[in-house]
């Protein structure tokens, strides 16, 4: 990024930005190596990693999480504009949007990128100020960064004016099928949810059961399960698709289906054959709804370390403890509930995972099964399933309810829905962030100010460019981990920077929305007010932030 780097024309072609953006991918490699090396440096000086230093070095161990979600997101980004540009799909605002990316990944990769709010990774926490300097010197940097004219982020602005109502800004490159499903749900949302959404948050009322009767019609909760157990069948990528746009319209909504993919998927990894037979079938027709039943009231992010007990007593296992924070523990017919079983222990191995069936509650009498209670937690946002601390003291679970019939494998059962459980949040905070653009854009159209529609103005207009554009990243982003999972690969790593990226955007979409605002954006009455604090959970549900950075940081330095 150097002063004398020559600027652009201001007429790049699609053609010309596709070549640049590969480039520009392909000189941030050596910040990540870099950084890669200098923390296996610093945590590893004998070779081994020393979890003392990790913790010492915090900031930069996640610093690198963050360098290397940048550059896979730069990367995806870049393959998905080739394989468009060859599919001659790649057009006018797909070279916007990822010129408007390129640059701000770019300089963010040069002068800081911002963790959380004031916290900022920068080159020189890694002391790799003359190396970033020196690849990001390269002239097709300068060229994107310059590219990322007022003059474009106006034109482009204009372009997602026009785009409103359709689906996506960009073309998103997946195949038609997921685009027909997209509109399927998209008109889902539109009609049944987005009307009646911000009454449900404001009443703080559970979703209809008729809405979810609709979602279990157009196959919500079997959309992964194998047809052989009564699903549809259909991988990640369709999930994505679904979870986005249901999450668009609600989050609430998209986040129904969430706690029947995780237990579907704790049941295909580690189910037996019978409970296969007896669970997957009635949780795709939702004549289950499943509840995740893991954190407790002193142990979260070191879920590990949890204390509820799970007693065999022969005929059957007793569970004793506290768990909080249970969404939808009311209105569910399963716990997949983490417990402890094995009590000389006090870590992951002594853990193991329940099916434990449990009566549907009323929201006058929520859970009527004995040996379990519990209490409403009132929430600031994403309501519709509300959320719940229970006790239980003895509860009864039959004997057959330990999952795969093994002991002490609950925690390693629950790492294996990671993946799938991070792709999914990630899509929700993609349909959340779209929501904040759509309210935004519709908002600054029609608001007017000092004699215009206060959209005329750069810094709103920049504001809806911006979000776009990395609305466009975290969706590449996403359906490659998606991708990587259908392809039966390895993708915690992927997804985890899908879920680290999103929720940030998600939650700058929201908040640069509710600016577009103004004042009414403070007002209840307003709809951007629910998606500002419906996207706040996404940084800390599903593995916190820094959690998330510490887990993709680990696996980079294993490697
Ligand atoms: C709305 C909502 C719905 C939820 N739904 C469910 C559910 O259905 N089932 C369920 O089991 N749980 C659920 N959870 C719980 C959720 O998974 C936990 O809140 C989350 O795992 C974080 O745990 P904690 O809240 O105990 O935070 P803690 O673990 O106490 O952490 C607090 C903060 O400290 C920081 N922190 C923690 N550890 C580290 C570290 N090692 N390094 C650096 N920083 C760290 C993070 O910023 C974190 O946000 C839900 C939570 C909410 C708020």
């Amino acid at each position: 990024m150097n002063a004398s780097t020559p600027l652009c024309p201001p007429d790049l072609t699609p053609n010309d930005v596709v070549g640049l953006l590969g480039k520009c991918a392909s000189v941030v490699t050596p910040i990540k190596t870099a950084a890669l090396a200098c923390m296996r440096s610093r945590i590893a000086p004998a070779g081994k990693m020393d979890r003392h230093l990790i913790d010492q070095e915090q900031h930069c161990v996640h610093g690198l999480a963050w360098v290397a979600t940048y550059v896979e997101t730069l990367h995806q980004v870049a393959l998905w504009a080739q394989r468009l540009y060859e599919e001659k799909l790649f057009g006018e605002i797909e070279a916007d949007l990822s010129c408007m990316l390129f640059a701000n990944y770019l300089g963010d990769l040069h002068g800081g990128i911002a963790m959380n709010q004031g916290e900022i990774i920068r080159p020189s926490d890694f002391g790799l100020e003359a190396l970033v300097d020196e690849a990001l010197s390269d002239p097709c940097v300068g060229v994107i960064i310059a590219s990322a004219s007022q003059t474009r982020k106006t034109k482009a602005a204009n372009w997602i004016a026009q785009t409103q109502g359709k689906a996506t800004i960009e073309t998103t490159g997946l195949e038609d099928t997921y685009e027909m499903i997209r509109d399927t749900f998209r008109r889902f949302g539109q009609e049944k949810i987005a009307p009646f959404a911000h009454t449900w948050h404001l009443n703080d009322e559970l979703i209809p059961d008729k809405v979810i009767g609709e979602m279990a019609e157009l196959g919500v909760f079997g959309l992964t399960i194998p047809e052989a157990f009564g699903g549809s069948g259909l991988g990640k990528t369709a999930m994505c698709v679904v979870s986005e746009e249901l999450s668009r319209a609600y989050i609430g909504v998209g986040s129904l289906g969430t706690r029947s993919e995780i237990a579907a998927e704790l049941i295909l990894t580690g189910g037996t054959h019978a409970q296969k037979l007896y669970w997957l079938p009635k949780i795709a027709k939702a004549e289950t709804l499943p509840t995740a039943v893991f954190t407790e009231p002193n142990t979260g992010s070191d879920l590990g370390a949890l204390r509820t007990r799970g007693e065999n007593q022969g005929s059957h296992w007793t569970i004793t403890g506290n768990k909080t924070w249970i969404t939808h523990a009311a209105r569910s017919d399963m716990m997949t509930l983490l417990a402890r079983t094995k009590h000389d222990t006090d870590h992951f191995s002594g853990l193991s995972m329940f099916l434990a069936p449990k009566p549907r509650g009323t929201c006058d009498a929520p859970f009527p099964a004995p040996g379990m209670s519990g209490g409403e937690i009132e929430v600031l946002g994403y309501r519709g399933m509300k959320e719940y601390e229970l006790a239980f003291d003895g509860f009864e679970v039959p004997a057959d309810a330990l999952l795969g019939g093994v002991e002490g494998m609950g925690f390693k059962h629950l790492m294996a829905t990671f993946e799938s459980a991070r792709i999914q949040t990630a899509a929700r905070a993609i349909g959340v962030a779209q929501n904040a653009l759509d309210l935004g854009l519709a908002y600054a159209l029609d608001r007017h100010q000092f004699g215009h529609a206060i959209f005329a103005f750069p810094r709103v207009h920049n504001k809806l460019v911006h979000m776009a554009a990395e609305i466009l990243g975290a969706r590449q982003l996403t359906y490659f981990a998606a991708r990587q999972k259908d392809g039966g690969k390895r993708c915690d790593l992927e997804a985890g920077m899908a879920k680290l990226l999103a929720a940030r955007v998600a939650w700058a979409a929201a908040d640069n929305a509710l600016q577009i605002h103004g004042g009414n954006g403070f007002a209840l009455e307003y709809p951007i007010s629910r998606v500002l604090a419906d996207a706040r959970i996404l940084n800390i549900f599903e593995g916190a932030g820094e959690i998330q950075a510490q887990v993709i940081a680990r696996r980079l330095l294993e490697s």
